[in-house]
């Protein structure tokens, strides 16, 4: 994709995969004004998918954009997207429970939700785990609003590398051997 990015819209529907400086591989879709889907692919929680999470997404600035959620976890991000610079600056912000056992929350997390809910009673919150990072975008996509072919399957091994060299969409941006 060599779109520049201008208005909110141009944002809305894109799919990224990005690589926090850290190591962190993570891959985001702005499903549409005010829901996203990711998966996890590298990092404390590798392996952790979600679907349908609701969100705050504003432009700040043309072609920048700030996305914020809080989950069912009690985890909080905030991202903030440069797709024109192939860049990102996230901060996640983590309840102790998560650092202490991150595989709880190793799953596709919608069909889990109470057992998040019940965790983060059970278990303690504080201290956060702060996790402020700048990430590279190595993968953008036009897969269009409310696509539910972009997230729908468990992240593995190599995915990432599947999308990036266009073995995994269609030409109208469904899953390929789905
Ligand atoms: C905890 C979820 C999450 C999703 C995307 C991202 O870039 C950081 C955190």
């Amino acid at each position: 994709m060599n779109k520049t990015f201008e208005t909110l819209d141009d944002f809305l529907g894109t799919h990224f995969i990005y690589t926090y400086d850290n190591g962190w591989e993570y891959e985001w879709y702005a499903k549409n004004d005010h829901t996203v889907d990711y998966r996890i692919h590298g990092g404390m929680v590798a392996g952790r998918w979600v679907k349908d999470q609701e969100a705050n997404i504003v432009m700040l600035t043309p072609g920048i954009y700030k996305v914020a959620w809080t989950e069912p976890t009690g985890t909080d991000v905030a991202l903030d997207f440069v797709p024109n610079e192939k860049k990102l600056n996230g901060t996640i912000f983590f309840p102790k429970w998560v650092q202490e056992h991150p595989e709880i929350t190793v799953t596709f997390q919608n069909d889990h939700i109470d057992l998040m809910e019940e965790s983060r009673e059970k278990y303690a919150t504080y201290p956060k785990l702060v996790v402020p990072e700048f990430a590279n975008i190595t993968y953008m996509g036009d897969a269009g609003q409310n696509n539910e072919d972009v997230i729908s399957e468990a992240p593995y091994e190599g995915l990432p590398s599947d999308i990036r060299a266009g073995k995994y969409f269609d030409e109208n941006y469904h899953r390929i051997n789905k």
